[in-house]
């Protein structure tokens, strides 16, 4: 139902809890299975502007609140998730597909940290999926009309002189 006829699908986990991308992969892994075999995939590790790492990557903005008057701003802790974890997690959703690593992008391209509060990697990330999806789009519409049935014109079958059942 998610997944079904998307182009891509983007899979956020937080860099601060290691159990989101746990259950990230416990919650979404088997949701895939209906993705098409050219469905992209992006893992992405939101909330990089809580940690250390974030912090220094200069995405602050007038956004980013200076801290409570007369006190400090909350301390921030290093990332509690490596990138390298969510590369793994890429390299499994293309193993439980059964797609080839070298047909589909390098797990490091489609990995990102983000923060949706800074827009750190924002643009970058949108931008790096709608490049890949517009030639598959393209492709698809080539290729004819999609392998789906409109319903809303289904026309249901006429009634025959049955025997008995009616
Ligand atoms: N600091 C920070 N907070 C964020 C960021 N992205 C989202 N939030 C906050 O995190 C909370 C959850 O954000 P949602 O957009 O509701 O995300 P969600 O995946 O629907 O979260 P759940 O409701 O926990 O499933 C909100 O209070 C957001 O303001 C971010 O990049 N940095």
């Amino acid at each position: 139902m998610y997944c079904r006829g998307a182009a891509a699908v983007i899979l956020t986990y937080d860099v601060n809890h290691p159990q989101s991308l746990v259950e990230l992969e416990e919650r979404f892994l088997g949701l895939t299975e209906t993705a098409s075999t050219d469905c992209l995939f992006a893992i992405v590790g939101n909330k990089v502007d809580l940690s250390e790492e974030g912090a220094s990557e200069g995405c602050e903005t007038e956004g980013d609140s200076p801290g409570p008057v007369g006190g400090s701003a909350p301390s921030k802790g290093p990332k509690q998730v490596r990138l390298e974890e969510a590369v793994a997690l890429y390299k499994k959703i293309l193993k439980y597909k059964m797609l080839d690593e070298k047909d589909m992008p390098a797990a490091e391209q489609m990995c990102f940290e983000t923060s949706a509060k800074t827009g750190h990697n924002v643009d970058l990330l949108f931008e790096t999926l709608f490049d890949m999806v517009v030639p598959v789009i393209l492709r698809q519409r080539a290729q004819g009309p999609p392998q789906t049935v409109d319903i809303s014109r289904h026309k249901p079958p006429e009634r025959t002189k049955s025997g008995c059942c009616a």
